[in-house]
């Protein structure tokens, strides 16, 4: 595994904990944090000991958004004719949102463990998760707005998706912080926790249990999920047909039947 200057990641027990680590930044991105992540979530991707990732932060924030510095040199241009430079930007833009999609393409759950802010470029990271879950008093902040600029790295695009349009809409005109206790009313968190400790052990639990299951199911199930969402019923059950004839005649049916038949819990390599 890479090693890390942004990130701190510890596996166990095939439970990945990803942390974001500029503490002192408020775990604001640079540009070595976004770097890190696309690498980070390829490499997990790729790494069978791992079947399920929680991404938290260290310090009192889940994250900051974009390092504002990163912000102001973005306009930044080694070319003086004008297409060429919007052709540059919009590279920068697309490498932005690459890490992002990791996360998503990421063929292992990626749970969100949120604690504390959760502002601008960490509202478009956790919308790319699974799930997620956080402490009472976090709050998230789809800032964009409040900085002259329209969110461009995925809150617009997965937001309404996972809660009702309306208030996704609401948030990213407003760029009002939506607290965690409204954050679990509105579905944008799966719960919330009084602690950060009662968080971490609940999300564990939820994490062991999806660690229990099937790996093919559980990748199948994600890739699955993820198609449905952006597609037709039908299409999607077509892709299903396609993915269970690929897919269904595995190891792991086979052991589940006979975990099953000895009255045994099922053990997936
Ligand atoms: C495409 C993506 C776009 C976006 O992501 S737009 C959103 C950009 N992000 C922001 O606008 C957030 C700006 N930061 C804040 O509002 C506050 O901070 C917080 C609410 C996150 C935290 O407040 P508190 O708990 O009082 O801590 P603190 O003393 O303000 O921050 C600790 C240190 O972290 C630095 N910091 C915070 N956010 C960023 C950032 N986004 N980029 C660079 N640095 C940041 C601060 O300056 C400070 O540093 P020092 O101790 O040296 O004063």
């Amino acid at each position: 595994m890479t090693t890390l200057e942004t990130f701190d990641l510890r596996i166990e027990d095939s439970i990945a904990w990803v942390y974001f680590n500029r503490p002192e930044r408020a775990n604001a991105l640079n540009q070595k944090a976004w770097d890190e992540m696309k690498v980070l979530f390829e490499e997990l991707d790729d790494n069978n000991d791992v079947r399920v990732i929680i991404l938290s932060g260290h310090g009192k924030h889940f994250c900051a958004g974009i390092d504002l510095e990163l912000l102001m040199n973005v306009a930044q241009f080694s070319q003086p004719c004008e297409g060429r430079k919007r052709e540059q930007l919009r590279k920068k833009i697309l490498a932005l949102q690459a890490p992002i999609n990791a996360i998503e393409q990421c063929s292992k759950p990626v749970i969100a463990a949120i604690k504390g802010g959760c502002i601008g470029g960490g509202v478009d990271i956790i919308s790319a998760c699974d799930m997620r879950y956080c402490t009472d008093d976090a709050y998230f902040t789809i800032k964009e707005i409040d900085m002259g600029m329209v969110a461009d790295l995925g809150t617009l695009q997965r937001l309404p998706k996972i809660i009702p349009p309306g208030i996704a809409r609401e948030m990213a005109y407003t760029g009002r912080n939506v607290t965690g206790l409204e954050a679990e009313r509105i579905g944008l968190v799966n719960r919330t926790f009084a602690s950060a400790e009662e968080m971490y052990t609940e999300v564990m639990k939820v994490a062991q249990q999806i660690a229990s299951k099937s790996p093919l199911s559980i990748r199948g199930t994600k890739a699955i999920l993820n198609h449905s969402r952006d597609h037709s019923v039908a299409d999607g059950l077509d892709y299903m047909a396609t993915w269970n004839a690929a897919m269904l005649l595995s190891d792991d049916l086979m052991e589940a039947f006979q975990a099953k038949m000895q009255k045994r819990p099922a053990v997936y390599k």
